[in-house]
């Protein structure tokens, strides 16, 4: 993985997204509400959160397909009110389900898409042979979509999204339908992408995917709860983190939820993970007065620790106190 630009310290940077209040409202429900984002240029920007916390609305308004109620948006340097159509060609987009043709084969799909984007005769051909090779897809142009299988289904989703070249590309939870092996794969393609100076945008529920992001924004009901690179917002979580072994964890679990530092608790293995309020001076030594001698560790905090300081949810559920 490419080192990650911390997105808190690239104001020099020029943005390839930018919002100020960004807003959806259906109906009473606000989907997005008041969100702020500044990504880099060049970075993998990423939208954590839970089914229903704005990720796919906040995409559509920024790929133009969706108007805000309010709030004012900014793609690759331009206003996009109003510079929808011209935008779009310089953008891509993957949507959460399979959006090409599954009785088309390959080839024809990627025609199809090429002639959409104005690409003709030769400088297609070559074009479409460049992304057969890259998304190992060569030999199967004559194949049905529609049989092949997730992984390679969600590559040739990709090479479609990126056949004429764009300069920023949106990806919504484009690895809900394949095992990890083809995700690693595939996060190394978007590592490529981002090489070559594409920008990207990645909505995810997974954890190890944020992490990988240079930036994210953390979601939760249409609010943006924490925006920073994973290292920062790990660095500047409000609560440590201790993870305590012995027996009856459950016990001890419902136990420690009832005590107002502790912002949740979760079993991993045969530990108790706690996350403790950092106002709390020496969670180690608080918790010994609370569960006695058990053995116990401060530990390193990760993003799912992180989301669950800033939404009060664990990404399994339940194990958290309002
Ligand atoms: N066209 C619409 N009309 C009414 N409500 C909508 C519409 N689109 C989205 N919503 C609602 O807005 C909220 C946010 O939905 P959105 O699809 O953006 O969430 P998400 O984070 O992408 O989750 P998911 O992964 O489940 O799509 C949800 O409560 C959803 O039901």
């Amino acid at each position: 993985m490419t080192e990650a630009p911390a997105t808190e310290s690239l104001a020099a940077v020029p943005l390839a997204i930018e919002t100020r209040g960004m807003t959806r409202q259906f109906g009473a429900l606000k989907a997005v509400d008041g969100v702020d984002l500044a990504i880099p240029r060049g970075s993998i920007y990423g939208f954590l959160g839970p089914n229903g916390c704005g990720k796919s609305t906040s995409i559509r308004m920024l790929t133009g397909l969706l108007k805000p109620t309010s709030g004012d948006i900014r793609v690759l340097g331009e206003p996009l009110k109003g510079a929808e159509e011209k935008l779009r060609r310089r953008i891509g987009y993957m949507t959460q389900k399979f959006s090409l043709y599954e009785n088309l084969t390959v080839l024809e799909n990627l025609s199809f898409v090429a002639r959409i984007y104005g690409l003709q005769g030769r400088q297609a051909k070559d074009r479409i042979a460049q992304l057969l090779s890259l998304y190992s897809l060569a030999g199967r142009e004559g194949q049905m979509a529609g049989s092949m299988s997730g992984g390679q289904k969600q590559r040739l989703a990709l090479a479609a999204a990126t056949i004429h070249e764009p300069e920023l590309l949106f990806l919504d939870e484009p690895t809900s339908a394949v095992d990890p092996e083809n995700r690693r794969e595939f996060w190394e393609r978007l590592f490529d992408l981002c090489a070559m100076g594409c920008t990207i945008l990645v909505s995810t529920h997974y954890m190890d995917e944020a992490e990988r992001c240079h930036g994210l924004a953390i979601l939760e009901r249409g609010i943006k709860r924490a925006d920073g690179s994973p290292k920062a917002l790990m660095q500047a979580m409000g609560a440590r983190v201790v993870e305590i072994g012995g027996q009856d964890l459950r016990t001890l679990k419902q136990q420690l939820l009832t005590e107002a530092p502790v912002l949740s608790a979760a079993q991993i293995g045969s530990r108790l993970r706690v996350l403790i309020r950092s106002q709390i001076d020496d969670p180690v030594a608080w918790l010994g007065q609370r569960v006695g001698a058990r053995e116990m560790d401060e530990v390193r905090p990760s993003l799912e620790d992180v989301f669950v300081t800033c939404t009060g949810q664990r990404a399994g559920g339940g194990d958290h106190v309002a």
